[in-house]
């Protein structure tokens, strides 16, 4: 579903490029949960960003769902992302003018991929079915990290992509937010690749990948 091969990333620095990853090989099944791991500034996050098209790799062959993401075009990969993927980050990026309901389906509406009886049984098990009407601003940071994982699913993706998605939120919340996430992952049948610091939600995941110097370091068996 996900592969990446030989990938090289540097970025420009005004010292000159920072390498970041240097050959950095990752094959995700459909259906899998593989969680990221690796010290501040490992490349992580770089790393994310490439699976969803939002950056370039310098080098290196990306494909998603059998399309190669590494040559597409900027437009091709939007589309890619809109339709295959879901994408979760610490912070929510909920539209604040839009109420619960609208901000879950916006995206999936926008892609031509809604089914209102999904958004329904997502508002339902997230529970925020009864604060539909409400606005983001107007829920906790739990409800609304649980709101942005509803959007994120509400097109049924192919990949769920989580950038730290409990790191802003209480331990509580924090448990909360991961079981209902890796729940509709597991029912809705999408693959996850979620970066994250904690060894403890890692050990959640099927799989577990250290990047180290800018290669992933030998998977740890479950
Ligand atoms: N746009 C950029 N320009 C220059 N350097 C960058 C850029 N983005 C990231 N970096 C650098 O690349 C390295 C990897 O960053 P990245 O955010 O991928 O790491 P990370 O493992 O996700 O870190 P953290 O766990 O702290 O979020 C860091 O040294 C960072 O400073």
């Amino acid at each position: 579903m996900l592969e990446m091969r030989d990938i090289r990333k540097a970025y420009a620095t005004p010292q000159g490029p920072l390498p970041v990853l240097d050959g950095v090989d990752l094959s995700l099944a459909a259906g899998a949960s593989l969680a990221l791991m690796g010290e501040s500034g490992s490349g992580k996050s770089t790393l994310l960003h490439l699976a969803a098209g939002l950056d370039t790799a310098d080098s290196g062959e990306i494909t998603l769902d059998g399309q190669r993401l590494s040559t597409a075009s900027e437009p091709a990969r939007a589309a890619l992302r809109r339709t295959r993927l879901g994408l979760v980050f610490q912070q929510f990026h909920l539209v604040p003018s839009l109420s619960v309901a609208d901000n879950l389906t916006l995206q999936a509406r926008l892609a031509g991929r809604e089914t209102p009886d999904w958004s329904q049984e997502l508002l339902t098990r997230l529970g925020l079915a009864e604060m539909a009407d409400r606005y983001p601003e107007q829920l906790s940071g739990g409800q609304q990290q649980r709101l942005a994982i509803g959007r994120a699913l509400a097109g049924r993706p192919a990949l769920l992509l989580a950038d730290e998605p409990t790191g802003n939120l209480d331990e509580a919340s924090a448990e909360t937010v991961l079981t209902l996430l890796l729940e509709l992952v597991r029912d809705s049948g999408c693959a996850l690749l979620m970066v994250t610091h904690s060894a403890r939600v890692a050990s959640r995941l099927e799989r577990r990948l250290t990047l180290s110097h800018g290669r992933l370091l030998a998977e740890e068996a479950r």
